[in-house]
């Protein structure tokens, strides 16, 4: 059996939060037994409400954070015990490009070098060959020449996360994680954005975690679909599954908050009481997953 480029086995965290009223240490467990696979060049949509535990399964998944239980593996390799050598290549194979692309690049520093420092970073190619293959990887998200001397404040926020995602792409990854990617822009660019990623997955066979709170987005670009609720994985499987037949009474309910993309049959089973999208997680609740198998 081939192996998955991203598995995600039963995954948890638990943070620890301030000292309560009598003093005591209180834990809070954000992510919960959540297992997922993602196969080399697919994208693999995580959504749920704001607090639910999304941008925290990434920071595992990234190795930017320690598990409190489970593993990340990645091309079959447990990312908790690889060597340090190993470890600079796997910074190298897996980019991220989050919400904010300003946090992301150097205010000090012009477009084309911030797509040409990566490959310094990591010394490969020569100068003139990082220069070259920064320039091509900045036409192929369509950033023109004219945007080459620019500085991040002096570009459109669309611009700026194009110049995001030529910085990840420039180290031939093969797994970008996308947290919030376009949550930030303005729904016209939105869509730019989410075709341009689409894109670029099918041109350099990349994949893909990708996070966001909205379904719309997801539906786009992703192949399988993770739904999250409080820490939980409580609804996993192919996009269009996910979409047309439902299992979870959340992921329903999150349909219904999207209602411009839910075909009518969707929305006549019952809705979880008291959620919508983009409400904070409050307790836990029982982190019963369900698989939508394939038709
Ligand atoms: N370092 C931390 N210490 C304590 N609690 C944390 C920490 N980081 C995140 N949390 C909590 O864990 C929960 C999950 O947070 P996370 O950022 O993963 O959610 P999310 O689904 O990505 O939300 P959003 O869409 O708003 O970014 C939240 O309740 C958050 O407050």
């Amino acid at each position: 059996m081939a192996v998955s480029l991203v598995e995600v086995r039963n995954l948890s965290m638990t943070y620890r939060l301030g000292a309560g009223m009598l003093g005591r240490t209180r834990l809070f467990r954000a992510v919960d037994d959540v297992s997922f696979s993602i196969d080399a060049g697919k994208v693999y949509g995580l959504v749920g409400e704001s607090g639910s535990g999304k941008s925290t399964v990434a920071r595992l998944v990234l190795g930017l954070s320690r598990p409190s239980g489970g593993e990340v593996r990645f091309q079959g390799e447990d990312i908790s015990s690889v060597t340090p050598a190993r470890w600079k290549e796997l910074r190298r194979e897996m980019q991220m490009v989050f919400q904010d692309p300003m946090s992301a690049l150097d205010p000090r520093m012009p477009v084309l070098d911030q797509v040409v420092e990566p490959l310094t970073i990591h010394r490969i190619g020569a100068a003139a060959e990082r220069v070259a293959g920064a320039e091509a990887m900045l036409a192929s998200v369509g950033i023109g020449l004219e945007l080459h001397g620019r500085f991040p404040h002096q570009l459109s926020g669309g611009q700026r996360q194009r110049v995001v995602i030529a910085r990840a792409l420039i180290l031939s990854p093969r797994l970008l994680v996308c947290d919030e990617p376009v949550s930030a822009l303005d729904v016209s660019i939105q869509a730019q954005v989410i075709n341009l990623l689409a894109d670029l997955r099918t041109r350099l066979g990349v994949g893909y975690l990708f996070i966001s709170h909205d379904l719309r987005v997801v539906r786009h670009i992703a192949d399988d679909i993770g739904v999250m609720h409080k820490g939980c994985l409580v609804e996993t499987g192919p996009a269009e599954n996910i979409f047309r037949h439902p299992q979870h009474a959340y992921t329903r309910a999150l349909l219904a908050a999207s209602p411009d993309l839910v075909p009518r049959r969707c929305q006549k089973g019952p809705i979880a009481p008291g959620v919508s999208a983009g409400q904070p997680a409050g307790h836990r609740s029982d982190c019963t997953a369900i698989s939508s198998a394939r038709l």
